[in-house]
């Protein structure tokens, strides 16, 4: 993840150069019990040597599949970097306090738009959404705090591998594959792929 947090830093501008926009956004990739793949955009809300944490609704087809089949994948794009990073492993869900950390820290209509919404269900109308959206909004007036939904919160990937790709000139770019060398061990094997 030290690695990781370096590319990072540097696609998010941390270094004072300008930084990518959505450098924390990622497409993640779960698979149904059947081994049926499905994708979609996230945003990275951290990461430690744990592993990297984004938060969504439990229900969705993401929650859904990676409560069924508990591994999945996520792809960093940076383009304008020539870089990508692919990050492969399990996934948990965080525990209740640190999703509660986090959805505290959410804008107060990002908290009623989760309780809103029925992530990933087919809705009759927009016209239904914002009406529930309106109800929710009486329920909890400006001054009271929103709770967390029970069906929403953070699914952590434990990364098993870590590759980092960099473009080079000719199609030869450099692809850097950390793969832990026991599963719950902080050590890593770096391999080199060809590109
Ligand atoms: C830039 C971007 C960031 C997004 N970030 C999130 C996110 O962090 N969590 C989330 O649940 N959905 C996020 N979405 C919406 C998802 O891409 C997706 O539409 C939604 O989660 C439902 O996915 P599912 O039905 O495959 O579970 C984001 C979409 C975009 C375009
Ligand atoms: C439905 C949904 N949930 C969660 C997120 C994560 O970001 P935030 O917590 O900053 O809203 C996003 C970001 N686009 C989102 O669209």
């Amino acid at each position: 993840m030290e690695q990781f947090a370096r590319w990072f830093a540097e696609a998010a501008g941390e270094h004072g150069a300008a930084g990518l926009p959505e450098a924390n956004a990622a497409v993640f990739a779960t698979a149904s019990a059947a081994g049926q793949p499905s994708a979609r955009t996230v945003l990275l809300k951290g990461f430690d040597h744990r592993g990297l944490v984004i938060y969504t609704n439990y229900t969705s087809r993401k929650g859904r599949e990676s409560a069924e089949n508990p591994f999945g994948s996520l792809v960093f794009p940076w383009y304008a970097l020539q870089r990508q990073v692919v990050v492969i492993g399990a996934v948990e869900r965080v525990s209740r306090a640190e999703t509660e950390r986090y959805f505290t820290s959410r804008p107060r209509g990002s908290q009623l738009g989760a309780w809103a919404s029925h992530q990933s269900e087919i809705i009759e109308s927009r016209e239904s959404l914002d009406a529930r959206a309106a109800r929710l909004a009486e329920r909890w007036p400006p001054g009271t705090p929103v709770p967390t939904p029970p069906f929403w919160g953070g699914l952590r990937l434990v990364p098993r591998t870590v590759e980092f790709w960099q473009g080079r000139t000719d199609r030869l770019h450099d692809r850097l594959r950390y793969r832990r060398a026991a599963e719950g061990t902080d050590l890593w094997v770096v391999e080199r792929l060809s590109p």
